[in-house]
């Protein structure tokens, strides 16, 4: 991956990746590969034992692979140990392959049955070992079936490495899918485990490289990475002791059209509180008193015309265009100004309903779409952006030459040519009004502050999440006014 090395990267993969992985781990390293299977077992079984330590029968649902194959493991295990096992299978254990074949004959060996899967579910706990890396296809009836009768059942499920009908690269449902409270993932950390609808299926990842040596992850191109809250020091360095308010990045925010005063407010209030020292509001004329009187340290100036609007362009260091703007003339007309000008831009809300109807190819901005914002710059629906998420912001990136965040679950950050960042953190109690212009005020503050596009965008939408994370501790709906005043906690001092 270009940009990221200011820090250690969380290498995300794709399931063929990690099929690579497996298969390094065991024919460049000699790691049998039945062994591996037995430590992912292992390592499920004791995650199965301390979250539902209480748990005195599990039913475990063995698929035809080699994930079905950990499944046999943990069937054994949870026997060694004394607990009720129901083991319901898809394939008989004689017609299963190599190694999964061992894992089914070493449970057989201990005394253990298979049942079908139209068996009423027994357990306390459900693990599911259906489908693994190995999903190629909408899931089969049979399994559907089955998965289907797992979520009925409303009692935790254990995923073994995969919800059994999720697409590992782009975290979408092959059809149907288990619905977790937990999922071990294994060896690699897959990628569509973290983004769009994963978090509804997987419930709590969980990672383990079963002690596979790290040399397998050598020369192999991730295909995303995991931001990390490690990383925001190394991309918000303390300030020299001599630091002036104009070495932070003259910000300038557009927007706030009739009847959306407060969108530009939130964002320069962002912005303040995430280090700018000067934010200005252009805004409609009667809109300019607001700012002030709600945050004096913003400035704020009634641009009714172009005139009005071109100085303010040229004292700025940096744009945030669209909060609130609208796409009425006057909007059109600022956002044509300040798309011609050579600052770094971060263009959000309106301001992307506007560079949908006029698509332009920039460099040195940002874009911020949600998935509808994102669906109408690509000429496309929503449910085909977010049914490949990391597909989606890789267009957009390429199409409009930006850094992209395509926010949402899981939010992604990609440039140009980039590979593709994920945040994995944030929460649905963010679901509210002005979270956006917030995040635009966060991420144009950090460019105004130096961090380049790519770098910006990924610290603006981690501290956002952080922030809105830790705000949700104390509230079950977080405004985008308790994010803000939340950074103060989340940013490096
Ligand atoms: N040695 C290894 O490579 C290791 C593999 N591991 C486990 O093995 C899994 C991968 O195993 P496999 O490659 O055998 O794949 P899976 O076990 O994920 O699935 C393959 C099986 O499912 C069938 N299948 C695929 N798509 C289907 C669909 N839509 N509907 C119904 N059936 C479908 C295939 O025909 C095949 O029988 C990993 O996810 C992991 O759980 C772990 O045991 C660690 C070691
Ligand atoms: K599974």
């Amino acid at each position: 991956m270009t940009h990221a090395r200011h820090y250690p990267i969380v290498p995300l993969y794709r399931a063929e990746s990690v099929r690579e992985l497996d298969r390094r781990a065991i024919e460049v390293h000699g790691i049998d590969g039945y062994d591996l299977m037995r430590r992912a077992g292992r390592r499920a079984f004791e995650i199965l034992r301390g979250r539902w330590p209480e748990a005195r029968a599990v039913t475990i649902c063995c698929g035809g692979g080699n994930n079905g194959g950990d499944g046999y493991v943990v069937a054994r295990l949870a026997k060694e140990a004394g607990l009720s096992v129901q083991l319901i299978a898809m394939k008989a254990p004689d017609e299963l392959a190599s190694t999964a074949a061992q894992a089914a004959r070493d449970w057989l060996a201990l005394g253990g049955t298979v049942e079908n899967p139209d068996e009423r579910l027994r357990g306390d706990v459900i693990v599911d070992a259906l489908l693994g890396t190995g999903l190629d296809r909408p899931v089969r009836d049979d399994y559907a079936r089955l998965i289907d009768h797992i979520n009925d059942e409303r009692r935790p499920v254990l995923a073994v490495d995969v919800p059994s009908g999720l697409n590992a690269d782009t975290g979408m449902p092959q059809g149907r899918c288990v619905r977790a409270e937990a999922t071990v993932t294994f060896i690699g950390r897959k990628r569509g485990l973290h983004t769009g609808q994963a978090g509804r299926w997987c419930g709590a990842v969980l990672f383990d490289s079963l002690e596979t040596p790290p040399a397998i992850h050598e020369g192999m191109a991730a295909d995303a990475m995991l931001l990390d809250a490690s990383q925001l020091s190394g991309w918000l360095p303390p300030r020299p002791a001599d630091t002036h308010k104009g070495d932070l990045g003259r910000l300038l925010v557009v927007g706030g059209n009739h009847g959306m005063a407060g969108a530009p407010v939130l964002a320069g209030r962002a912005a303040l509180r995430t280090g700018s020292g000067l934010v200005t509001l252009a805004t409609r004329a009667q809109n300019a008193l607001l700012a002030p009187s709600i945050q004096p340290e913003l400035m704020s100036h009634g641009v009714e015309t172009l005139e009005a609007f071109e100085p303010l362009v040229e004292r700025a260091d940096i744009l945030a265009l669209g909060p609130g703007l609208g796409q009425d003339d006057w909007a059109r007309a600022l956002f044509k100004r300040a798309v011609e000008s050579e600052h770094p831009i971060v263009v959000d809300a309106d301001g992307l309903n506007l560079l949908a109807g006029e698509p332009t190819r920039r460099g040195n901005w940002i874009l911020t779409p949600h998935p509808g914002e994102a669906a109408r710059l690509l000429d496309t629906g929503v449910a085909e952006v977010q049914a490949d998420r990391f597909a989606a912001v890789s267009a957009l990136a390429e199409r409009f030459e930006a850094v992209v965040v395509l926010k949402g679950h899981g939010s992604l950050v990609a440039g140009p040519g980039s590979g593709v960042a994920v945040c994995p953190h944030g929460n649905p109690a963010m679901a509210s009004a002005g979270m956006g212009d917030a995040l635009t005020g966060i991420v144009a503050s950090l460019m105004g502050q130096g961090l380049g596009p790519f770098d910006a965008a990924c610290a603006g939408v981690l501290v956002h999440a952080l922030a809105g994370d830790r705000a949700a501790r104390e509230r079950r709906q977080v405004l985008a006014g308790d994010l803000i005043e939340a950074l103060a906690r989340v940013l490096p001092t």
